[in-house]
């Protein structure tokens, strides 16, 4: 179902209020092949309707005849801007630039955030965008949660199907993702509304227990019969289940990298607004997951880089595994229980649902 162009230049405006654009500041928008028209045409409109010098950097595409997926999120690592000097001094020398092509996990990335550069990833169709523009209440929630990650020495994540997984923490901060970039040098990504960072590398270790329902990304399956994968000092050494844990494991072994099998970020879901049920209507074509990524109250846990913290690692293969009915407890205080989180938002939420008899079991 489209929207209309006045609800998304609206949506665009404010989440560029949000990121406190100025007048006079430039605005870089990168896209690519595969970037949605009228996202991109909304962009420029919102950008320069509030008075932003505006530029476009179209890169062509890489690594599609690599990939097993064409989701944009899949195959990470070398992007366009790899070893293109002239298009990374386009975006240093800008003030935000609006990425509508995908450069997450990308060295450069961070080449160009240490500028002071401020880049907001926006690729979800446009309905998706406009039914998730982020507020500030997202922002102070996610950021809420993020305190708790900085306080923790330990994350353990337990749920009744036999997930059992303690990770260390310390070596990396807490990353916010509230869908809009206010502070110079930051990142976010458009639509969201978690919190995550990653375990101390090799400090991951027990076994997690995907059950009915919970989601893998990017394949953007819901898991029907049990996989479990078992962790040890930051790696999964096992994955055993039905056919979607053998199709799992062969896509990950296409990559031929043991890197691969690393513990990557790990944290919660704090939008409401993003839903479970949402990967039921869409082709997977059409979109890259973000419901299943941001839904409150879900464990999101993934395998793979860490570059995006500031580890070393940079390998392509990315795993995001949005997880139902898992609990969170950060040195032992609990912050998700069986899929609520324990702050006033979430506990009054789910009080209303019950009471309506609306949170069918
Ligand atoms: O916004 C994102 C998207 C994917 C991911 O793995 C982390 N954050």
């Amino acid at each position: 179902m489209s929207v209309s162009d006045i609800d998304l230049i609206h949506a665009w405006k404010q989440v560029l209020t949000l990121s406190r654009l100025e007048a006079g500041q430039t605005v870089t928008v990168l896209t690519g092949a595969d970037t949605h028209p009228q996202t991109l045409r909304c962009a420029i409109a919102a950008s320069s309707e509030m008075g932003a010098r505006v530029n476009r950097l179209d890169l062509p595409p890489v690594n599609a005849e690599k990939s097993l997926s064409r989701d944009s999120l899949a195959y990470l690592g070398t992007t366009p801007l790899t070893g293109n000097p002239a298009a990374i001094a386009a975006l240093k020398a800008s003030d935000l630039v609006l990425d509508l092509m995908t450069l997450l996990f990308s060295p450069e990335q961070h080449e160009i955030l240490q500028t002071g550069t401020k880049i907001l990833l926006a690729v979800e169709p446009p309905e998706v965008l406009c039914r998730l523009v982020p507020t500030e209440g997202d922002r102070a929630r996610v950021q809420a949660a993020s305190k708790l990650i900085e306080a923790a020495g330990q994350m353990h994540i337990t749920s009744a199907a036999g997930t059992d997984l303690r990770c260390r923490l310390g070596s990396f901060p807490a990353i916010c993702e509230y869908g809009f970039v206010d502070q110079p040098g930051r990142w976010d990504h458009w639509p969201s509304g978690f919190v995550l960072t990653w375990p101390d590398e090799g400090e991951s270790n027990g076994r997690v227990v995907l059950d009915r329902g919970d989601i893998l990304l990017p394949m953007k399956d819901y898991v029907t019969e049990p996989i479990e994968l078992v962790i040890e000092k930051g790696y999964v050494t096992r994955i055993s289940g039905g056919l979607q844990a053998d199709i799992l494991k062969e896509y990950m072994a296409s990559y031929e990298d043991p890197e691969a099998y690393a513990v990557s970020h790990i944290g919660w879901g704090l939008q409401p607004r993003a839903h479970w049920s949402m990967l039921a209507h869409y082709n997977k074509e059409t979109h890259i997951g973000m419901d299943a990524r941001a839904f409150e109250g879900n464990f999101l846990w993934s395998m793979g880089p860490n570059n995006e913290a500031g580890g070393s690692r940079t390998t392509a293969c990315h795993i995001d595994i949005p997880m139902r009915h898992c609990s969170v407890a950060l040195d032992g205080k609990p912050t998700v229980i069986n899929g609520v989180v324990q702050d006033e938002e979430g506990l009054a939420r789910a009080a209303k649902r019950s009471k309506q008899g609306k949170d069918i079991a």
